[in-house]
């Protein structure tokens, strides 16, 4: 599959910053990608640069084919965006605001108004947006960065501040889009969230790309164990089959196992044997993840 956003090397300083260290990868049409780290990771940077509002000191970033630094950036009307911090003129209604971003991506107002509806703010399409509540201006700046049907959506922060049904409509919206070819870029702290949602996961740390990959090639690479509880009907002696390394802080019997081989063997014995009630299964979250790759990489910055 042909990448939409390739970023190859990218170095980025402000002054003595190194907001961004030998940066690489890919984005993929039809995938939604995380890209999390902490507070000045470089984030914020890396979404700027393949927006082009900045520039790389080093490296090569590609947009849809593109530089997306350069004057003639054509496929700047197939680029979405949402930035950290939606800011709108307030004395403009929803509708207004709406033409007026349709108009500067060269689209008939109209053919925005379904978007409108799509993030529920048909009712108050022509009140000011001053009158508005964060989340309704969250809805306006997702309806702004879906104009035009964007091949490429970058999201910086997109669901912080909305309440739990809008960020379930807000991630219907997005599967749309990525059902739809799209590429979808967040941006995002909320790693709970993500972790059934994204099927690739950039983990930034200090301007380094600290790891990046799917969950299930994130949690090969980290090596961390999956944990398997094993509830017991009755409180008897331990069976053999359960000795093993056991997580040592969890109640009860939670054995580590380090892949799903291993996994997949302890459950067909599990399932043999008539003491076992039930069994629960946890492979490492997201949290864990970063929390791992982030300790990796602290020796060595
Ligand atoms: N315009 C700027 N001038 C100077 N330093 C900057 C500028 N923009 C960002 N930085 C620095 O670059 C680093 C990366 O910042 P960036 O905003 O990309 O991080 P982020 O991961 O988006 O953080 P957050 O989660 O807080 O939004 C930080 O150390 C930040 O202070």
């Amino acid at each position: 599959m042909t990448a939409t956003v390739t970023v190859s090397h990218v170095e980025k300083r402000y002054r003595a910053v190194r907001a961004l260290r030998d940066v690489s990868f890919e984005l993929l049409p039809g995938r939604l990608s995380a890209l999390v780290g902490h507070n000045g990771a470089g984030k914020t940077t890396l979404i700027k640069l393949m927006l082009g509002l900045i520039r790389a000191e080093h490296g090569d970033i590609r947009v849809l084919g593109e530089d997306p630094a350069a004057g003639e950036f054509s496929a700047r009307r197939l680029l979405g965006y949402l930035p950290e911090n939606v800011a709108f003129n307030a004395a403009l209604t929803g509708r207004e605001t709406l033409a007026f971003y349709a108009r500067l991506k060269q689209i008939a107002p109209a053919t925005a108004w379904p978007l409108l509806e799509r993030v529920g703010l048909a009712p108050a399409a022509d009140r000011k947006v001053g009158t508005y509540s964060k989340g309704m201006r969250q809805r306006l700046g997702l309806a702004q960065a879906l104009l035009g049907r964007p091949r490429v959506l970058l999201l910086d922060e997109p669901t912080t501040g909305l309440d739990p049904a809008l960020r379930q409509t807000f991630y219907e919206i997005l599967d749309e889009l990525r059902d739809d070819g799209a590429t979808v870029l967040i941006s995002s702290h909320a790693l709970n969230e993500l972790e059934d949602r994204a099927e690739h996961v950039l983990i930034m740390n200090r301007g380094v790309l600290a790891a990046q990959g799917t969950m299930s090639e994130l949690r090969k690479i980290s090596q961390l164990p999956i944990r398997v509880a094993i509830e017991l009907a009755d409180s008897g002696p331990v069976p053999d089959w359960m000795n093993g390394p056991h997580d040592p802080a969890a109640p009860g019997h939670v054995l580590l196992v380090a892949d799903d081989a291993q996994k997949m063997m302890l459950l067909r014995t599990a399932a043999d044997d008539p003491r076992v009630r039930n069994i629960e299964i946890a492979a490492p979250t997201l949290d864990e993840l970063y929390a791992h790759f982030l300790n990796l990489q602290e020796p060595a910055a």
